[in-house]
């Protein structure tokens, strides 16, 4: 098998079973590359392999197995897989049935315990089997005495499954032998001895050579066939096995379109068998398919169905990758591949881990995966291992680690990540929403600085503190102005370690509530507290008609905190592109600027105001004061602080940067073009592992990431200037 093609799609070869007709429906019309012709319906398939009657097991394993079984020595997860019409010869090709001695599973077995081999290899090679079957959308380990109880399934694996260590072929074959034996068969019309079940043998094998340790899977996957119920005849509880045969069947196809059109979202979970198979039928793997067909005119609606199914599979493209390679000496140095996740999960079958062991990844995190052997079969369950874990042990790291970390962790961590980012979007959105409300008192008034923090794109937690601390001795400063409390008000004595001593007028700020949002919030997720300096406040008759309003600010922040805002989801960034790129100094600065400058509010008379009367006036100023700035040649110019002068162009590119830092999988592929979910993930990815982007040329350094997909998220996200 032409190992580079193999990079490229899965082998697909298609055998035809001896004709019991006289005449057939396919005709080869070369033999290089194979071609094969469906005269009635004039219709033409290439393959990799075509296997036609003529062709003996001997050939069909060398074709299409044997390649495999060399890519699982150096530590590829190989699968192959047996699909077609019952009574096609599956069973027979895999060697998964009675005739098994001279199928692929056999003599996989025989390649990889090969007797000469092993005597002549330098390294240490382990050998494990588990043989499972699939019936009826139920899981039954067939090396088991105990063959007739069903194992429950656990996601994709199923932990109660046994393993065998196997030194010599023939004891590999014994156990094969009564796996077989404890196969559900049945007799139909069309197969005395059809397998009513999906049958999965896989062999494990860990090689130690003297620098490095290697683990290779090898699944050798025997489909029940798929089946008409009219020409079956099968009634009854052979006429349930039917479906549930056909659905698991449907199932695969549905995995196999969906793979074949690189879909972000794969259906394994439709039925029990892709579940199974979920490791073995993906781009990571070489796959090889043997698809089985009847070349009797009378099948040809199902082979013609089986050739459409091997067609779509040869669309797939692979990208195999080592599982995992490790140093030997240094078994925490994963040097290829990624860590089998089966090492933490316990399923990993290797011997040598039946004592208490350190997996590269648990040393490195200062665990220890124990074990508990059932000493009696030797074999090792996923519930029987138990993790404990030593904290204070050695401190490697977290890049260290990530490296050694199985995909599966790392699209986990990237996930818990996403979710960390949305509750902080959540939080923040939440204290902007409320910097920003207006009051019935005052529409929004808010001062140069906070709006400043209001367009920073990050928020720091310092920053909120001080923006919440100020918000709070605002508050007190705007009691200070009624004569009553103003001589008796201890904010007198602060006063100076406040700048602008009336900053925001919000009516949900007055009440002490305010801080139960933020800091419930800041309990829950984020274990911080926003320290608030105890605000002195005085209970006079105004308090009164004031805490009605309060009251009902105090429910509707509850209610903002309650609510799950997902700041990402919404179109705050690309709100922010427009605001900032149309960005002059807004009415709020200036009307800040003259608030400052005017002794009212520096609440330095004393007097009790008419604070409707005196807004209105304050903004009629700031707007001229706004048309004034707009027209200097500052303005225009802008200085080295001023967001107004910045480009939208540059807005847009640092929005997208704080995109590409802070959004989640879905924001990113909802917000940015030339990004699907895929490549989301890829971003998240990359910044768990490389800290984030610091600029948006970084793209750059993710893998698959040329010069020309780059031009193009640049062109396409108006990232290009022009
Ligand atoms: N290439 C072949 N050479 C000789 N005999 C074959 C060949 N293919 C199939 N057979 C015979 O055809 C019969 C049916 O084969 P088999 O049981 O392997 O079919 P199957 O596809 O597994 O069917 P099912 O899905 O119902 O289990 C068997 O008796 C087998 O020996």
């Amino acid at each position: 098998m032409p190992m580079d093609s193999q990079k490229e799609h899965i082998q697909v070869s298609v055998r035809s079973r001896p004709l019991l007709s006289e005449t057939s429906s396919l005709q080869l019309i070369s033999k290089d590359p194979p071609v094969l012709l469906l005269p009635e319906r004039s219709q033409t398939y290439q393959f990799d392999n075509v296997f036609l009657e003529d062709a003996d097991q001997q050939k069909v394993y060398n074709d299409a197995v044997r390649p495999l079984v060399n890519l699982v020595k150096l530590g590829y997860n190989c699968t192959v897989f047996a699909y077609g019409q019952t009574g096609t010869g599956k069973t027979y090709t895999m060697g998964s049935g009675s005739q098994f001695q001279t199928g692929i599973i056999p003599r996989a077995l025989d390649q990889l315990l090969n007797e000469e081999y092993l005597n002549n290899c330098k390294n240490e090679i382990d050998v494990r089997i588990s043989f499972l079957e699939i019936y009826n959308e139920k899981v039954f380990d067939l090396l088991k005495s105990d063959c007739k109880s069903p194992l429950p399934v656990s996601g994709f694996t199923v932990p109660g499954l046994s393993t065998k260590n196997v030194k010599t072929a023939p004891q590999a074959s014994e156990w094969l032998q009564l796996g077989n034996k404890n196969r559900h068969t049945g007799e139909t019309r069309q197969n005395s001895n059809s397998s009513r079940s999906h049958a999965v043998f896989t062999i494990y094998i860990s090689t130690k050579t003297s620098s490095e340790e290697v683990f290779g899977k090898l699944n050798l996957v025997d489909l029940a066939g798929s089946e008409s119920v009219k020409k079956t005849g099968s009634k009854g509880g052979t006429f349930q096995e039917g479906i549930n045969i056909n659905k698991g069947l449907l199932c695969i196809g549905q995995v196999i379109s969906a793979l074949s059109a690189r879909s972000s979202y794969i259906p394994y979970r439709e039925s029990t068998i892709t579940s199974i198979l979920k490791e073995s039928l993906n781009i990571d793997n070489y796959i090889s398919l043997i698809a089985c067909v009847s070349a009797d005119p009378e099948d040809i609606t199902e082979t013609l169905q089986t050739l459409d199914f091997a067609q779509r599979t040869k669309r797939i493209r692979c990208n195999p990758e080592v599982v995992a390679k490790f140093k030997k000496d240094n078994p925490e140095r994963l040097i290829q591949g990624r860590t089998p996740m089966s090492l933490i999960q316990g399923r990993t079958p290797m011997k040598r881990w039946k004592t208490p062991l350190k997996t590269p990844i648990s040393r490195s995190l200062g665990m220890t995966l124990l074990p508990l052997i059932n000493e009696r079969d030797s074999e090792i369950s996923h519930a029987e291992v138990s993790l404990s874990i030593d904290l204070s042990a050695k401190k490697t790291a977290i890049t260290d680690v990530q490296q050694m970390l199985s995909p599966m962790v790392k699209k986990h961590m990237v996930r818990t990540e996403a979710l960390i980012l949305e509750r902080i979007a959540n939080l923040e959105s939440v204290i902007q929403n409320t910097l920003r409300r207006p009051t019935r008192r005052s529409s929004r008034l808010m001062s140069a600085e906070s709006l400043k923090e209001e367009n920073t794109p990050k928020i720091t937690w310092g920053k909120i503190q001080d923006t919440v601390t100020k918000m709070v001795y605002s508050e007190v400063a705007q009691l200070m102005q009624k004569p009553a409390r103003a001589a008796s008000s201890p904010i007198d004595d602060n006063h100076n370690t406040f700048p602008n001593k009336i900053l925001f007028r919000d009516e949900s700020l007055d009440s002490p509530a305010i801080e139960n949002p933020l800091h419930d919030l800041a309990q829950k997720d984020f274990s911080f507290k926003i320290p608030l300096k105890p605000a002195p406040l005085v209970k006079t008759q105004n308090d009164i008609s004031r805490n009605s309003v309060r009251r009902s600010s105090r429910l509707a922040l509850k209610h903002q905190a309650n609510q799950s805002v997902d700041l990402m989801k919404s179109d705050w960034w690309f709100d922010s592109v427009i605001t900032s790129s149309k960005r002059k100094k807004t009415e709020e600065d200036t009307l800040t600027e003259v608030m400052k400058s005017t002794p009212i509010f520096n609440n330095d008379n004393g007097h009790k105001t008419n604070t409707g009367t005196r807004r209105k006036s304050m903004r009629l100023k700031a707007q001229k004061c706004n048309e004034k700035y707009v027209n200097t040649p500052q303005a225009n110019r802008g200085s080295k602080n001023s967001r107004s002068i910045e480009s939208p162009h540059t807005s847009h590119s640092k929005m997208v940067l704080k995109l590409l830092n802070h959004g989640t999988q879905k924001s990113l592929a909802e917000k940015l073009q030339s990004v699907g979910l895929k490549t989301a993930e890829q971003i998240l990815t990359f910044r768990v592992l490389r800290g984030g982007f610091s600029k948006i040329d970084d793209l750059l350094k993710m893998p698959d990431w040329g010069p020309q997909k780059y031009e193009r998220f640049l062109r396409l996200n108006f990232l290009k200037k022009t």
